[in-house]
Order: C-alpha cells, then sequence, then structure tokens
C-alpha cells in the first residue's frame, strides 16, 4: 500500500445566501448548485475540463431531483464526462462531500474532485399523503375512462392537503430548535451568552466583507451580492429585545438572533493533489489532514440532539496527536448559538470529559477571538447541505492569508450526527 496523498483545497465559491422566500424564492436547488459550480469553474479556469468527481448533495430535494448533482454537472460548463453522484448527511452533507473527494484524492483514485452542497426551504418538496398517493397509483394502473372515473371518485376533501416538510427529528416529532433548547437547559446556557455569541457573528462577517475576504469566496447570483441574513447594524440591546421562540417560559433563552434563519443558498469546493493545481495554474490554500464522523443516541435522551460533534472531535483529536488548543481557528457551525455554547461548555466540563468521552482530563477552553473570526451561520444563514462548503473554502482562505496554521471545523447534523475535520498549511 502507497502512502496517503496530501489533499489540496484549491479554491471555494458559493453563492450568497439568501432568507426563505426572498432573492432565490423561485430558484430551484439545481439552479443554485449550478450557479456555486459554475462559479468555482469561471474562477479556477476549469471551462469545458473535466474533474475525477463531483459529489454534492442537498437535504431536502424534490423527487424529480434523484440524480440532482449529475444533471447539475450535464447543465454546467465542465466537461459532460465528469462523473457525479449526490451525498446526504443532513447539515454535514457539505463537509462529507469534502472528506468524500479527500479521501479518493489521498487513496490515488481521483487527481481532483469538487464537493459542494445545496439546499432551498423556499421550494420544499411538497408531497401528498398516502391515501392520495394510493389512488393516484391507481388512476395510473386504471385502463379504461370508466375504470378511471371511479378511482378519481374516491379523491376526498382532506386527501388534497399538502405534506410540507417539517424542520423536526421523525422518531421524537421535536424540531432542532426545540431539541437545542433542551440541551441549553441543561448546559445552563444564558440568552446573554447566545445574543453575544449571534453579535458577534455578525460584526465579523460584516467585516469579512469590508476587508474584502468575501470577494473570492462568493459569486453574486439573482442581484445577490451579500448574505441577505447578514445584520451589519445588530446590536446587543435589538438581540435582548426578541421574544424567545423555542423552550417555555422562564427558562426559553432561544430567539430568532440567536437562531439560525431558513434559508437558500450553495456552495463548491475543489480539492485535487499538488501535482494537479500546479498542473492547472493554481495552488493550495491548505491541505484536508484529518476527519471524523459520531453520532448520539438523542432518541431516549442519552444527549443532546445536536452535541455529536463534541464526541467526534475528541476521537479525532486523538487519531491526530492534538490537543483542543493546537488550532488558530474555530470553525463552529452555529445552527443555534446555544448549540456551539453547550458543546464548549462540555468540553470544559472534567464529568462530562470522564463519563461520558471516558476521558482522563477535560478538553479545556478555546481562545474564543479564534473562534468564527470571519461569522459563521448565525449571520450568513444556514442553506443545510450548503455550510460545510462555506465553512472549508473561509477557513482555506484564512489558513492561507494567515501564512499557515492549523483550523478545526466542527459540524452538526440532524438524527443526532457530527462530522468533523481539519484543515492545515
Ligand atoms: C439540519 C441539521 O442537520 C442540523 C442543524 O443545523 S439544526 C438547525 C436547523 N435550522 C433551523 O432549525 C432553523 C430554525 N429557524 C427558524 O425556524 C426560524 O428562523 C425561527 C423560528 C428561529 C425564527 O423565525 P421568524 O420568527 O420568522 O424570524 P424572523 O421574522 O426572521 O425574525 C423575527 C424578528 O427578529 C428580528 N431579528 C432576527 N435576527 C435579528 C438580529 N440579529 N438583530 C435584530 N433583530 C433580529 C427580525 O427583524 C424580526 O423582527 P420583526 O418581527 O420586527 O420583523
Amino acid at each position: 500500500m502507497t502512502e496517503p496523498r496530501k489533499v489540496a483545497v484549491v479554491a471555494g465559491n458559493r453563492i450568497p445566501f439568501a432568507r426563505q422566500d426572498k432573492t432565490y424564492r423561485h430558484a430551484s436547488n439545481s439552479d443554485m448548485l449550478t450557479a456555486a459550480l459554475n462559479g468555482l469553474v469561471d474562477r479556477t479556469g476549469l471551462g469545458g475540463q473535466e474533474v475525477g468527481e463531483v459529489v454534492a448533495g442537498a437535504v431536502l430535494k424534490h423527487a424529480r431531483d434523484w440524480n440532482m448533482v449529475r444533471e447539475v454537472v450535464l447543465g454546467s460548463k465542465l466537461a459532460p464526462t465528469t462523473p457525479a453522484y449526490d451525498i446526504q448527511q443532513a447539515c454535514g452533507t457539505g463537509l462529507e462531500a469534502a472528506i468524500l473527494v479527500g479521501n479518493k484524492i489521498a487513496l490515488g483514485q481521483i487527481d481532483a474532485g469538487i464537493a459542494g452542497g445545496v439546499d432551498t426551504a423556499s421550494d420544499a418538496p411538497i408531497s401528498v399523503n398516502d391515501r392520495l398517493r394510493n389512488i393516484l397509483l391507481d388512476l395510473n394502473r386504471a385502463k379504461t375512462y370508466p375504470d378511471r372515473l371511479k378511482v378519481l371518485a374516491r379523491v376526498r376533501p382532506k386527501d388534497v392537503v399538502p405534506e410540507i416538510p417539517r424542520n423536526a427529528e421523525p422518531r421524537t416529532g421535536k424540531s432542532m430548535g426545540d431539541h437545542a433548547a433542551l440541551t441549553a437547559l441543561e448546559w445552563g446556557i444564558t440568552r446573554e451568552a447566545q445574543d453575544e455569541l449571534a453579535y458577534n457573528s455578525h460584526i465579523n462577517l460584516a467585516k469579512s466583507y469590508d476587508r474584502g475576504f468575501q470577494n473570492d469566496l462568493i459569486t453574486p447570483y439573482l442581484g445577490l451580492e451579500k448574505d441577505q441574513n447578514l445584520r451589519p447594524d445588530t446590536t446587543l440591546e435589538k438581540l435582548a429585545k426578541l421574544r424567545t421562540v423555542y423552550g417555555k417560559g422562564e427558562t426559553a433563552t432561544m430567539t430568532a438572533g440567536n437562531s439560525t434563519p431558513l434559508t437558500d443558498g450553495a456552495s463548491a469546493v475543489l480539492l485535487s493533489t499538488d501535482e494537479w493545481a500546479q498542473e492547472h495554474g493554481l495552488r493550495p490554500l491548505a491541505y484536508l489532514t484529518h476527519s471524523q464522523t459520531a453520532a448520539v443516541d438523542y432518541v431516549k435522551g442519552a444527549e443532546g440532539l445536536l452535541m455529536a460533534p463534541a464526541y467526534a472531535v475528541p476521537r479525532m483529536l486523538a487519531r491526530a496527536g492534538l490537543t483542543l488548543q493546537d488550532f488558530d481557528y474555530y470553525e463552529i457551525h452555529e445552527a443555534f448559538a446555544s448549540q456551539v455554547l453547550s458543546t464548549l461548555k462540555a468540553w470544559e466540563d472534567p464529568i462530562f470529559c470522564k463519563e461520558r468521552l471516558g476521558l482522563d482530563a477535560p478538553l479545556g477552553e478555546i481562545d474564543r477571538d479564534k473562534l468564527n473570526v470571519n461569522g459563521s451561520s448565525l449571520a450568513a444563514g444556514h442553506p443545510f447541505a450548503a455550510t460545510g462548503g462555506r465553512i472549508v473554502a473561509a477557513l482555506a482562505k484564512q489558513l492561507d492569508e494567515n501564512g499557515g496554521g492549523r483550523g478545526l471545523i466542527s459540524i452538526c447534523a440532524a438524527g443526532g450526527q457530527g462530522v468533523v475535520a481539519i484543515l492545515e498549511k
């Protein structure tokens, strides 16, 4: 077996993220992923060329999009001979796509590949209930006109009520926010701490736009040039006034300001070997060096729904021979401010680290000045599968700009899962 090859993150591109039912109201997942992909192809001069694979996905997609990513490639500026396939790991999708591409590069199966993700909260895949579905299937089977009429006569008004996907866990019926509220309560996460994290996210993202950091990470789309959820004028006072939306009574702390908004958007990231990058006149921004996934049993309440990264990170650190403090940047996806803070508090807690992680000592604190330095999902928004690509591209660029260093990526996902990775330069 030959040594694994280094996996370079070469470039990234996304469209600005839009709030649900706003600018991208009429854009489909395929439209948005094509825009993100074509922007990356233009930026890297890959028009008409083939890459090893394109791997991407959407958390919510229409049944007609069963081969979405390959169809997107066929409609893109890449060569039509580029293989492509869909993956889905809830909010971990974009990062998992980068890991899959990276692993194939490391093993010598491909020299370059593109990882991506897309989601629309505006163009939700509405379905019909099982009764109407069975009637429609029978209608398709009916051979004669009278037979069809007989089948149609079975339709009742209640059958035509559409089923809209809920942002909830199928096994508990609770929304992600309700789950996060339970975890916030368990860890004693205050409203003030959540609002401060949300405030920093907006300020850091606004600063990153101001200093031009986002210029070669984003391609404007449908007239939108910046993330639509960004509020550079937000203040702690304004955040403190918002009503709570998850949790109950006096213990409720989560608001629209410290929870991610429902969002539309897409992202794409180019990964390759050093040699491939050089041959194509490109250069590595950073290297994808480690990754890990974990899952927790949130169904029986053994752990909080969004706490899997708290388990994945120490496992990855142990394999990498690193401590939690060995990083210059921490990119912790802000599904909810409370979930970031619960994770950080768990890593500082000796009992959690001993009893749940099996460690002799707590992982300890991180330097908060190194956390989400260019803003994260609370400010940018969170089009589920597109978030991983946003983070990988921004962190790689930040490490490059810094002239080197190491960054930790941590993404919580529905179903009690976590996907984490390390980028280094
Ligand atoms: C899926 C996975 O695998 C894992 C994950 O990541 S889990 C995370 C998944 N994502 C979610 O669950 C998304 C959850 N978010 C939502 O459902 C909704 O955004 C929400 C219920 C939290 C809020 O919805 P909403 O009430 O419609 O929000 P919105 O109208 O935008 O904001 C309410 C108010 O707060 C204000 N506001 C929001 N953020 C603000 C800020 N930063 N500063 C000042 N004001 C703000 C708005 O201006 C608005 O004020 P008005 O009512 O005066 O207009």
